[in-house]
């Protein structure tokens, strides 16, 4: 049995972690796969490259308005494809040569605990001193009658097909429905979502959730408190039988995209023979330092936690090494403000406290609003849609919660994540700052004024 002073499972994040300074340990990393995980070949990066090429579709269609006729001939799915790819691909194999130049031992089998620290990859068992679990999650598939009879998609497989289809029905209403009902949607497929709940985005603030799903209701089929109950192949196309608020009803689409939420690969894992602790989901229990239960083994991400968001994963991979590094000085990840955007049209931000938790958990606030129109930017884009919306603490003025949707919501929400992080109250990024004229960013200023 090989023994290790390090054995990494997983080379999404996992293989970040691998830097110069862990290079005095001896070293394996497991990938059953692709290197660079889900971000780099099938999540963040890919479905960002597809969505800057759809929002180059809808910006040409929306020129008009401003007096500059552009035309779209239809989008050529294969070019968009093949550029993404072309890009993603080759990454692969120069990143196993580099770590094998590197005196990295590369196992490419799928790694499995025998016991508490022993893995099985292929026909080896290997051990080591130290362990991060980083086996990130998959697509969670419903179990719905007929599924399995129709080749349905998933994000693993839906931006590597090979035609542009003329209609799809996206079954779930989270951030994967929303961005590649984007893409498809402006790439010109006719796009039914079928979601369970009563709007899309659920987990976003609710005035933002309400926002989103009246605005993706006027470019796609939207069905609220739905649910597929069977699904059969109908000819070339998918029929998904719908049972909701209007009765019963069948759908009939070129291509079904699965879109329900993802589940930690820990099953495949077997973590529990290995000695970890799993919560109700499966996910790796850790401490703030993220080690398991088991000592000497760490684990991070989508594999232990709920958030599923890469910047999440770079910051405990860091944090990780830190601890492995200097097991005297062992820290912890006190950062909870946690943002994320939603990258669709209109692209949506979000920071902290939605005011329905506020609600729920009877924390005191205050809400700073401002449309994008009311500033000079928003209104030379004629924007009547797009909002900032700030919590505050009513009586110590710092900011609980931020919610944006709009054009550069993403970025516009970065002032106010590093106020959060460091403590700022509203009146200082308020008042104390000054912002840019006439860009986006004094709909910042304004909702903080608002507050
Ligand atoms: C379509 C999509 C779009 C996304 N967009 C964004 C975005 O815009 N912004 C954002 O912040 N996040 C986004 N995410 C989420 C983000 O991609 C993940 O949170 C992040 O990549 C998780 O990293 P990870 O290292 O935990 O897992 P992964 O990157 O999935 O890495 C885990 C690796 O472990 C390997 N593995 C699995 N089982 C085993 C085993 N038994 N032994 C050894 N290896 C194993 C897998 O093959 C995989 O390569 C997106 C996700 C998806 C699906
Ligand atoms: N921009 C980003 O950061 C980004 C983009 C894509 C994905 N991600 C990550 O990937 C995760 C997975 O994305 P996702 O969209 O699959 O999941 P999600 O958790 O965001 O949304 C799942 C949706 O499916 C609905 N649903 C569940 N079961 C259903 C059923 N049987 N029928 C109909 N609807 C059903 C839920 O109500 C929910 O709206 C996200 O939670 C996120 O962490 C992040």
């Amino acid at each position: 049995m090989r023994h290790y002073d390090l054995i990494v499972l997983g080379a999404g994040s996992g293989n970040m972690l691998l830097t110069e300074e862990l290079g005095h340990f001896r070293t394996a990393i497991v990938e059953p796969d692709l290197f660079g995980g889900t971000c780099l070949n099938r999540g963040c990066i890919p479905s960002k490259m597809f969505v800057l090429a759809a929002d180059a579709a809808e910006d040409a269609r929306a020129a008009k308005r401003l007096g500059v006729h552009a035309s779209i001939a239809p989008v050529d799915w294969k070019t968009v494809r093949d550029r993404v790819f072309s890009r993603i691909d080759p990454l692969h194999g120069s990143a196993v040569d580099y770590r094998r130049k590197n005196s990295i031992d590369v196992y490419t089998e799928e790694a499995y605990f025998i016991a508490p620290k022993v893995v099985q990859v292929g026909d080896e068992r290997i051990t080591a001193d130290t362990f991060v679990v980083a086996v990130g999650s998959r697509p969670a598939v419903p179990h719905i009658p007929g599924l399995d009879s129709v080749p349905y998609h998933t994000s693993d497989t839906i931006m590597r097909i090979d035609e542009l289809p003329t209609s799809m029905i996206v079954l779930g209403g989270g951030f994967i429905a929303a961005e590649f009902g984007h893409v498809f949607g402006a790439f010109g497929t006719d796009v039914t979502i079928v979601q369970r709940g009563p709007r899309l985005l659920m987990t976003e603030d609710k005035q933002v959730s309400a926002r989103f799903t009246e605005l993706a209701s006027r470019r796609h089929r939207v069905l609220l408190g739905a649910r597929a109950t069977s699904v059969q192949p109908r000819g070339g196309s998918v029929a998904v039988t719908v049972r909701g608020r209007h009765g019963e009803q069948i759908l009939e689409a070129d291509l079904l995209l699965v879109c329900t939420g993802r589940r930690p690969n820990t099953d495949r894992l077997q973590a529990l023979t290995g000695g970890l602790e799993l919560d109700e989901h499966g996910h790796i229990a850790t401490d703030n330092a993220y080690r398991t239960s088991v000592p000497g083994v760490w684990a991070l991400e989508d594999a232990a936690n709920h958030f599923q968001l890469k910047h999440m994963a770079n910051a405990e991979t860091r944090l990780v090494r830190h601890n492995i590094l200097h097991p005297e000085d062992v820290r912890t990840l006190t950062n909870k403000v946690a943002p994320h955007a939603v990258f669709t049209s209109p692209q949506i931000a979000s920071v902290g406290l939605t005011e329905q938790h506020a609600r729920r958990h009877g924390i005191d606030y205050r809400v700073g609003v401002r449309a994008y129109a009311d500033t000079a930017y928003g209104w030379a884009l004629e924007d009547t849609t797009s909002f900032v919306k700030i919590l505050g603490d009513p009586a110590e003025r710092a900011i609980l919660g931020a919610h944006i949707i709009g054009p550069q919501a993403a970025t516009l929400i970065q002032p106010l994540i590093q106020a959060m992080t460091m403590g700022l109250t509203a009146d200082q990024v308020g008042r104390d700052v000054l912002y840019i004229h006439p860009a986006l960013t004094e709909v910042v200023e304004q909702a903080l004024l608002a507050l």
